[in-house]
């Protein structure tokens, strides 16, 4: 469950006063855009009878809307434009998610995208060969297990869409997390590994398209920043957490 509700309020508008209830959510909408307490929101009206739209706005929490929203200097201005359609209203409540959610597959994952299993065992091999010549590398990986290229592409697998192959055979997130601790990693460390699994995945002929190549590089630097953390003194072992799911941000995949 996550803390967010969302709040759906339907809507039966006569077919006459449609625009301007188009016209007066749109202008509406400003203040839920400029409200901290509001995820998102989206109004959407129905294909097969159109005097029916359901306006859905995520909410940080139920009482972020009651006594955030509501009270804010926002809400006069928001409330002046609705108030017309408030005798329309068939339901207003909030509903908690379940957690029954997910996306479908018209986006592909960046673990598809890349070529799946086989491509990243490619880049994790050609990686680690490169790791054990470098010169800043090589003695932090001096007692490596035979295994660990596989592990750690099963691993990137699982982070960019693929199956849980890392969790249900390595043991997920903390022991992941664990391998890291009391390595002491450096700075210059961490960016030569940046520097080297961006020389594997040219070299193990991973997609080089801007989408794919600024999502993967978002999660090396992400991750590699977090593997400095957790192998400095100060770090604290996180609680036991599902293995992170990267997705493709801001530029998703293009698929002309
Ligand atoms: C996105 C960044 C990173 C990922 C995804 C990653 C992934 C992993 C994984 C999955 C393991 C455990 C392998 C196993 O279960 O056998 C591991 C271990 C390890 N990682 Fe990383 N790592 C990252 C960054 C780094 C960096 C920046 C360094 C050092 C410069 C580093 C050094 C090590 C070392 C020394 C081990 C232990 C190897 C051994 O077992 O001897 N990692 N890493």
């Amino acid at each position: 469950m996550t803390a967010h509700t969302v709040e759906y309020i339907r809507y039966r508008i006569p077919e006459q006063k449609s625009a301007e209830f188009l016209a007066a959510y749109t202008r509406a909408a400003a203040q839920l855009a400029a409200s901290p307490h509001c995820v998102d929101y989206e109004l959407a009206r129905c294909e097969e009878d159109f005097e029916h739209y359901v306006l859905r706005i995520t909410w940080t929490s139920t009482e972020d809307h009651l006594e955030g929203f509501r009270k804010s200097e926002l809400f006069p201005d928001f409330l002046a434009e609705i108030r017309p359609y408030i005798t329309h209203i068939e339901e207003m409540r909030h509903y908690k998610p379940t957690t029954v959610r997910g996306a479908g597959a018209s986006v592909p994952t960046l673990y598809a995208w890349a070529g799946g299993a086989e491509a990243f065992a490619g880049l994790t091999s050609v990686f680690y060969d490169k790791v054990l010549k470098d010169d800043l590398l090589a003695p932090l990986f001096a007692h490596l297990d035979p295994e660990h290229a596989r592990h750690v592409a099963l691993w990137l697998g699982e982070v960019f869409g693929g199956p849980r192959a890392y969790s249900e055979t390595q043991g997920g997130h903390g022991h992941m997390v664990a391998k890291h601790m009391g390595r002491g990693i450096t700075e210059p460390q961490r960016r030569r590994w940046v520097n080297l699994i961006q020389d594997a995945a040219d070299e193990a002929g991973l997609p080089t398209d801007a989408e794919f190549r600024s999502a993967f590089l978002a999660y090396v630097e992400w991750g590699t920043r977090l593997a400095v953390y957790f192998s400095g003194p100060d770090a604290v072992a996180p609680p036991e957490q599902p293995v992170p799911k990267w997705n493709w941000g801001a530029a998703p995949p293009y698929q002309g």
